[in-house]
């Protein structure tokens, strides 16, 4: 099992609030543009485009792995959704609105969650 045993306390602490906050994104009414990787079929520009692509799903499955070595290197990654989201859609469109709503979601919650 990958169980949170072997993960040094100090790591453990540290990785706590990202899971939380994922959950938060991943349950919030405007996070459906983001829950997976955009497909490259539907959206055959993109990969042209947006060289770092990011999702809340491929977020899932490396904290889930443990390969976040610290709370930046996730919050980097969250990032990354939104700026890449800028970056392809217009600010006015559903997806870009959703964008703007769901990264002033993210950065309250985390700092509710990390300077407590
Ligand atoms: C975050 C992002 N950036 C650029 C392009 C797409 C996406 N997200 C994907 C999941 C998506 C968003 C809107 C969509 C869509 C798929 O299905 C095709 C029909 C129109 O609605």
């Amino acid at each position: 099992t990958n169980s949170t045993e072997s993960i040094p306390i100090r790591l453990n602490k540290e990785l706590a609030p990202c899971r939380q906050v994922l959950d938060d994104l991943e349950s919030h009414d405007e996070a459906w543009p983001f829950l997976l990787a955009v497909n490259t079929k539907q959206f055959p520009t993109y990969r042209k485009v947006i060289r770092n692509p990011m999702d809340l799903q491929t977020i899932g499955k490396r904290l889930s792995q443990n390969e976040y070595k610290s709370r930046d290197e996730f919050v980097s990654d969250v990032r990354l959704i939104f700026d890449n989201c800028e970056t392809f859609n217009e600010d006015n469109s559903p997806v870009g609105k959703a964008g703007h709503t769901l990264r002033l979601f993210f950065e309250t919650r985390w700092a509710d969650l990390t300077s407590g």
